[in-house]
């Protein structure tokens, strides 16, 4: 089936369904909140595994796999950060007929699996730091609408985990892993983040603090948390005694981190870029940059012109581009540029007979449908170029967008208004949580409650005597304020 039934701007939650299923990166499961991840979405997964797998290695992580289950009472161990969450948590309760004599639960993050051994390895302080990584899996039995990528109750994620001798070692790196998120998702995903800090209420209870990366879904007016990077502090180490012998000989608690982006990246990607052709892919994560298709005349040689899609193929891939043909001869040209628009390749090269005569060919953007008669000579340079303005553009585009959905506020009227225009809030907050409350209760409804998105490091000035939105007592910071996924 060709084209697409929904228009972005029309029904953006059907649009964005079928998108992720013509551009064939999910198949449906007979599961709820459970999909099949096909080649089109896992190549992706796997680039953006590869950039961030060397980046940390950077940074001494080791490789771990930890067990998928966990028992019922070390699961419970840290009950103030389960307890929020205890509905997600799914238990395997038989193997085959029989009962199990005590429930085991799958993973939904890895904390109070690891932690005990955590305990056990860290003796000295030469067994500091920890850095520990695992991708994998996890299970959260969600219940509010399942969607693609965003939210699912089986999702694919890195979860690292490590342990300093002092808070500044851990600090750094909570900023460190940030970074690295930002990198994942401005320079490969081409989507603009703000990075920032979750208030009291919205960061992980076990932790310290909370950093995030935060992006912005125009067409929903939400936002959404693209990856977070915590400190945990000494709390778990305080629940686990996880403790080392420092050089004075005496006895201290380690300083935790924990930091993990998921397969939701991949969704926002989907929603930030594409449009009513299908999915639109950034060159850094897109299986294929670029497809050549031949087109055949008539009478024309068609023996020639498949031998110069392949040679173009071949040229490209020596230079390290992921290119590929698309010579099936059931298919019309027509066919198959509507059909690689709908994936979302980036560029799409077309050689006919007045392409071979001109030794030149044809290439066609897919972020803005640009044609370009190209020699074939500048074949492989002119690709990079154009390639490179696409990543750029995308990023640009996608940056423009986010930003005109800005709005500061300073009032409460202004705060509502700008919420009910879908817009992304920057607001100036007493910093109280108790007003933080109070927002979520004034503002419950159809389409969920606004909240703190993040406090952003890059602070706007905030004159003395700005009053908060919604208290009226004297602001302390500017936060982004929304509806969020
Ligand atoms: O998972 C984290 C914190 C942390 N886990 C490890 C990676 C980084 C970060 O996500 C928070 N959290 C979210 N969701 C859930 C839990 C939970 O701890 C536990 C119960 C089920 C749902
Ligand atoms: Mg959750």
């Amino acid at each position: 089936k060709l084209g697409m039934a929904y228009k972005k701007d029309d029904n953006f939650g059907e649009w964005y369904s079928e998108v992720v299923v013509n551009s064939e990166m999910i198949e449906y499961y007979d599961i709820s909140g459970c999909y099949i991840l096909r080649p089109w979405a896992m190549e992706i997964w796997e680039l953006l595994k590869e950039f961030f797998d060397a980046e940390i290695k950077k940074l001494k992580l080791k490789p771990y796999y930890f067990p998928l289950f966990v028992t019922e009472n070390v699961l419970q161990k840290e009950k103030d950060h389960i307890e929020g969450f205890a509905p997600e948590v799914a238990w395997v309760t038989k193997s085959g007929k029989s009962e199990l004599e005590a429930p085991i639960a799958i993973r939904p993050t890895s904390e109070t699996v690891m932690y005990p051994y955590f305990s056990k390895w860290i003796r000295s302080h030469r067994d500091l730091p920890l850095r520990c990584n695992q991708w994998c899996n996890v299970v959260r039995w969600e219940f509010s609408n399942p969607t693609p990528f965003i939210r699912s109750r089986e999702f694919l994620w890195q979860e690292g985990h490590t342990a300093f001798a002092t808070k500044e070692e851990a600090d750094e790196e909570v900023l460190q892993i940030l970074e690295l998120y930002r990198r994942i998702y401005e320079e490969f995903l081409a989507v603009p983040v703000s990075k920032g800090r979750k208030s009291e209420m919205e960061k992980f209870a076990g932790g310290l603090y909370t950093t995030s990366v935060e992006a912005f879904i125009p067409n929903t007016g939400r936002g959404i948390q693209g990856a977070t990077s915590h400190c945990l502090g000494q709390n778990f180490a305080k629940m686990f005694d996880i403790t080392f012998e420092n050089e004075k000989g005496s006895r201290e608690m380690v300083w935790q981190n924990s930091w993990a982006y998921t397969t939701r990246s991949i969704g926002v990607m989907v929603m930030t870029h594409g449009d009513d052709k299908g999915l639109v892919l950034p060159p850094r994560v897109a299986p294929l940059q670029v497809i050549v298709i031949p087109v055949p005349y008539k009478d024309a040689d068609t023996t020639a012109i498949k031998g110069a899609c392949e040679s173009t193929v071949y040229t490209l891939n020596e230079s390290g581009f992921r290119a590929d043909l698309d010579t099936r001869e059931n298919y019309s040209p027509g066919w198959k540029y509507s059909h690689w628009e709908m994936k979302g390749v980036p560029l799409r090269i077309e050689i006919g007979p007045k392409d071979l005569a001109n030794k030149q060919v044809r290439i066609v953007r897919r972020d803005n449908g640009a044609k370009v008669d190209i020699p074939v000579a500048n074949l492989v340079e002119e690709v990079k170029r154009l390639l490179g303005e696409i990543q750029e553009n995308l990023l640009k585009t996608a940056k423009e967008k986010r930003d005109a959905c800005i709005e500061v506020i300073h009032t409460w009227d202004e705060f509502t208004t700008a919420l009910n225009n879908k817009r992304l809030i920057l607001a100036p907050w007493c910093d109280e949580e108790e007003v933080e409350k109070d927002v979520k209760a004034r503002t419950k409804g159809e389409l969920g409650a606004a909240k703190t998105l993040c406090t952003p490091f890059e602070q706007p000035e905030l004159p003395g005597g700005t009053l908060c939105f919604a208290s009226g007592k004297p602001a302390k910071k500017w936060s982004f304020w929304g509806r969020s996924y």
